[in-house]
């Protein structure tokens, strides 16, 4: 058994009210204590136990590792003609993906392998220490379950999107049997969740309903996009499925909001793709306010939001979506647990893992004040430092 413990912690979020002040339960010149990988003790510097290894914060914030709930990383090529032309005044269309499908499926095992790898130190770089991954730019059998398998190399939460969109020289109703057939057949030992492109252009609720109840009776959970490019009835589906979560929810009616208010479905907010595709911003003050539980994820994709930083996102929710900074990091780490039905991540309270962030300052208000600036010190996962480039440059 091998114990850690962080001490010299200057403020501490432990995401946990009953440990601490406000929404993210903080303590100032805290400790924390990790046996074997979860947390075992939270609890003034001076009285901490000792410990094999000591980590000394120095005074700096300590937070739980991000929980990223929506990324799609297996994929080859990249867009950046398409959102240059965005950026020159083009609107986003779902046809996008059908780019990063033909790139995909082109791609070999390894360079998909790599580009996982890749992204995901990205990831863990800024912070992100549990991360969900999709497939979806496979669109045939074969590519779908080698996305899947790939994908489970790097994580747990693995997603089946058969239906991101119909490939091209596909008929819809086909290709609908064919996800809840053969496909989903294939992939299911492969991917914990099911989800699907709830949208104008890609799947509408009909289909949408048909391939989600097929992969509910396959043993999968379920997560749905929903509103993301105009109102419509992606958000009551998830809800009336019971799904984990309605991802982008960009385009909310009041029907929609309660519905999600009464439901166990979070909201999961993507502000890096408003970003990205110069769209408004959801409001989530009003979610918030209507009692709905929301996260926040990158969304990390070649087509709308080719971003893989979670501090990104937490910076873009405060100063968009009308968050507070407690509340845009409640739903990058303890928000997004919630989207993936987690009572082990996203916070840092005893039987939690020992996943944990060391900024470079203070506060972690600074994650939204100091936008655009590399913050991270150290990220710890499972109680093991892992040190950043910028730590071992530092010879520490
Ligand atoms: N909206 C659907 N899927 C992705 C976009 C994928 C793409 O454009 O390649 C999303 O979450 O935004
Ligand atoms: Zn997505």
């Amino acid at each position: 058994m091998t114990s850690t413990v962080i001490r010299g912690i200057g403020q501490l979020v432990t995401g946990e009210p009953a440990l601490g002040d406000g929404l993210l339960g903080t303590r100032t010149n805290a400790a924390v204590v990790i046996d074997d990988g979860v947390v075992t003790w939270v609890g003034d510097s001076g009285a901490a136990p000792a410990a094999d290894d000591a980590i000394d914060a120095d005074g700096a914030c300590v937070l739980p590792g991000f929980v990223d709930s929506h990324a799609h990383l297996v994929f080859a090529g990249d867009r950046t003609d398409e959102f240059s032309a965005r950026m020159a005044g083009e609107r986003y269309a779902a046809g996008g993906i059908r780019t990063t499908v033909a790139a995909t499926r082109a791609a070999t095992d390894d360079e998909l392998r790599a580009n996982v790898a890749r992204l995901t130190a990205e990831m863990f770089r800024q912070g992100t220490t549990t991360v969900e991954i999709k497939s979806g730019y496979g669109l045939n059998v074969a590519d779908e379950v080698r996305s899947l398998r790939i994908a489970s190399e790097f994580t747990t939460e693995t997603t089946f999107l058969g239906a991101h969109v119909v490939p091209a020289g596909s008929d819809p109703g086909e290709y609908v049997q064919l996800v809840t057939g053969e496909m989903l057949t294939a992939c299911a030992p492969y991917a914990r969740w099911a989800d699907v492109f709830c949208e104008e252009g890609a799947f509408d609720v009909g289909a949408a309903r048909k391939v989600l109840m097929a992969a509910k009776h396959a043993g999968l959970e379920l997560r749905v996009h929903a509103n993301q490019l105009r109102p419509g009835p992606g958000v009551q589906l998830a809800v009336e499925l019971d799904a984990a979560s309605a991802d982008h929810c960009t385009y909310l009616s009041d029907d929609d909001v309660d519905a999600l208010a009464h439901s166990g479905t979070v909201a999961t907010l993507l502000p890096g793709v408003e970003f990205s595709t110069r769209s408004p911003f959801p409001d989530g003050r009003r979610l918030l306010s209507a009692g709905v539980r929301i996260a926040l994820a990158t969304d990390c994709n070649p087509g709308t939001s080719y971003t893989s930083s979670m501090p990104f996102c937490i910076a873009l929710a405060v100063r968009e979506m009308g968050l507070t900074c407690a509340e845009a990091v409640a739903a990058a780490t303890s928000g997004g647990a919630e989207a993936l039905r987690r009572s082990d991540v996203g916070r840092l309270a005893p039987g939690f893992r020992g996943d944990a962030i060391v900024l470079d300052t203070p506060r972690y208000e600074h994650l939204a004040y100091r936008p655009g600036v590399p913050l991270i010190r150290t990220v710890i996962r499972d109680g093991a430092k892992v040190s950043t480039e910028r730590e071992l440059a530092r010879g520490v």
